[in-house]
């Protein structure tokens, strides 16, 4: 396990304005004596882990791995230790964040991020067409919650100019969207949100390992970490891992720890997981430029053949998830079997999953696909669509 990530692209100008409401809460904790710390991984005898029956000694035995020696349990009780929080530091200094704290997956990061962070006097103003996970935090937080419609900013000004209280507003974007594969308008977006008060949450699922400097990000790639209140990378896309983690100031870690109940109720991850996740990141920061190269090879293919054969079925982007629309879940299904008698495994997206009427083919491109294999793609929805057409 190397022991440092490849670091210090950029570091990242903290505006930490409006932060304040996380000091408070804290403070309030702390003076009732209830703040919750990390323990480390103190010596002594184990009466407090949950391995009944001592297997965690017994894995990963011969591997020499500094973490071998922790016993199962929350973060907060037996399963913390130093390498944890020091591989959330170089996560943390790699995405140009001054923290960050590790979930058990990209659902549980947001859900435990949104539904501890806003309360009911709060507002929240989302993009209509964030992840599931993002929307379920945001009903379980309580929060007044306002749909804005995808990417404008024109009706994101005026709901938070409507939303303008008392509370706390936050502003619930992605920066690369899964099902449409287009970007969100950060820059203009932090700017929005500074001019309101609000707070800006980034979910960069789509977006880390593609975009900014060494896949950091696109809130990497703009400068934009001291302007977003926390963005969430989750490690099961472009990363090829799983796993989640929250960027953000200390206050907002030491906020998570003591409030998000995602975090405080499960089982800290297990040494072999944080050896992989520095291997992520070591990936990220060697390999992940000529690889990009080639996906965006890939995608340079895929548009000009889908420009030239689909139309405007297709309306080609510039990253990786392409889309074929093709109205009626039917539709879209007969498209998908037809690929599929193929050897072609491509998703048809069916409303409600989209709205009726936005039913379409959700293509993801890879670094490793080759021109043959989307020739072979361009070709089945070729012959899909007229087949279904006729
Ligand atoms: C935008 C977005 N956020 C969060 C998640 C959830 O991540 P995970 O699969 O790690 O739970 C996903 C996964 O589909 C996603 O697309």
């Amino acid at each position: 396990m190397g022991p440092h990530l490849p670091l210090g692209h950029q570091t990242g100008r903290l505006a930490l304005a409006g932060r304040d409401f996380l000091t408070e809460r804290l403070d309030a904790l702390r003076a009732a004596g209830n703040l919750r710390r990390l323990p480390g991984n103190p010596a002594g005898i184990d009466f407090w882990s949950n391995d009944y029956l001592g297997f965690s000694r017994l894995l990963g035995r011969g591997h020499a791995s500094e973490l071998v020696h922790t016993a199962p349990g929350s973060r907060l009780i037996s399963g913390d230790h130093p390498a944890i929080s020091g591989l959330e530091a170089d996560i943390a200094a790699f995405h140009g964040f001054p923290a960050a704290l590790l979930f058990g997956s990209g659902y549980s990061a947001n859900l435990g991020l949104l539904s501890c962070l806003a309360r009911r006097t709060d507002t929240i103003v989302y993009d209509e067409l964030i992840h599931a996970s993002l929307r379920d935090g945001i009903r379980l937080s309580g929060a007044a919650a306002r749909r804005c419609p995808h990417n404008s900013l024109v009706q994101a000004a005026r709901i938070l100019t409507a939303a303008r209280g008392d509370g706390q507003t936050f502003f619930v974007t992605e920066s690369r969207f899964s099902m449409d594969g287009d970007r969100a308008p950060l820059a203009e977006l932090a700017d929005l949100c500074h001019h309101h008060g609000a707070h800006l949450i980034v979910d960069e699922a789509h977006a880390i390992g593609l975009d900014g400097p060494s896949g950091a990000g696109l809130v990497a790639q703009l400068g934009l970490a001291g302007a977003v209140f926390a963005t969430v990378v989750t490690y099961g896309k472009a990363p090829g891992y799983h796993g989640a983690a929250v960027l953000g100031s200390n206050d907002l870690r030491d906020y998570l720890i003591n409030f998000s109940r995602p975090f405080i109720f499960t089982t800290a991850p297990r040494p072999a997981y944080v050896t992989g996740l520095r291997e992520v990141y070591d990936l990220m920061g060697t390999q992940q430029p000529e690889l990009r190269q080639q996906l965006q090879r890939v995608i340079e293919g895929y548009r000009s053949l889908a420009t030239e054969h689909l139309g405007e079925l297709a309306a080609p982007n510039d990253g990786p998830i392409q889309l074929v629309h093709l109205p009626g879940n039917e539709r879209v299904m007969a498209l998908e079997g037809h690929l599929r008698e193929r050897g072609l495994l491509v998703k048809a997206i069916r409303s409600p999953s989209v709205p009726p009427g936005t039913e379409r083919l959700r293509i993801c491109l890879h670094a490793f696909n080759s021109v043959g294999e989307v020739e072979q793609l361009i070709d089945g929805l070729t012959t899909g669509l007229a087949k279904i057409s006729a």
